[in-house]
């Protein structure tokens, strides 16, 4: 898969070397490219960004830089492939693991990373002519930037790729999973047996898998229905009483 971020803060993608992407990029599994934003803009100053129409707080970025930046990026693939952009932005659809699974089936992404008080609307206008493009909120609060978000994106997709993840038995257990059935994971021990005055829960020291599959489904309904039941509402919907079995 390959991965395009477009920013005028290429140093905030610096932890695309690091750790499991880094990894994947080093195997040759991800070819995560960054660009920055101001390649793109003109003048002595590099100007990207002008005051909105109809007045308002702050700046915006302008079409045409990103006009140029998003033309030369997009048109660099194989052949004609063409890419999915996804734009972060308080204003977008929720990131979801179901959304980050399907990202991680397609073979090309590129992020825009917006900065001030956004981008001209008419780029991502622009570009829907010629791509799918998504806009994607991490959650109801504002970032400085999409670059945080665009790091996020970039993990969350990244170790849903084949090969990526050592074992990717771990992606089905994630909270959100199919493999979880969309709750949120159980509570989890690892050596020493018993740490400070804790003990790790007998049924987990047994070997009965069936009875530890169990306790697990149990733990994750009750932490799901504590802190999300939300999630829980939307399982019965889905499944009825069956989704307690
Ligand atoms: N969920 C979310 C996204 C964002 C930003 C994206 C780009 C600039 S600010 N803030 N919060």
């Amino acid at each position: 898969m390959r991965i395009d971020v477009v920013t005028i803060f290429p140093g905030y993608l610096a932890p695309l070397d690091e750790a499991l992407v880094g990894r994947a990029r080093r195997a040759g599994l991800l070819d995560v490219r960054v660009h920055d934003l101001r390649r793109w803009a003109s003048g002595v100053h590099k100007a990207v960004d002008d005051a909105p129409y109809g007045g308002g707080p702050g700046m915006l970025m302008t079409a045409p830089v990103w006009g140029a930046a998003l033309d030369e990026v997009t048109a660099s693939g194989d052949d004609d492939a063409v890419p999915r952009l996804l734009v972060p932005t308080p204003a977008g659809a929720p990131l979801t693991q179901r959304r980050a699974a399907g990202w991680a089936s397609e073979p090309w992404l590129v992020l825009a990373c917006g900065r001030y008080e956004g981008i001209d609307a008419r780029v991502l206008d622009d570009a829907r002519r010629r791509m799918p493009v998504e806009e994607v909120s991490l959650g109801d609060y504002v970032l400085a930037g999409g670059e945080v978000a665009a790091l996020v994106v970039v993990e969350a997709v990244s170790r849903l790729v084949p090969g990526v993840l050592g074992n990717p038995a771990s992606a089905e257990l994630d909270s959100f999973a199919e493999g979880t059935a969309g709750l949120l994971e159980a509570p989890a021990y690892t050596r020493p047996e018993r740490w400070r005055d804790l003990d790790v829960p007998e049924v987990l020291r047994g070997g009965n898998h069936a009875v530890v599959d169990r306790w697990r489904r149990d733990r994750s309904l009750e932490r799901t229905a504590a802190v999300r039941p939300d999630l829980l509402d939307a399982l019965v919907a889905r499944h009825g009483a069956a989704a307690f079995d």
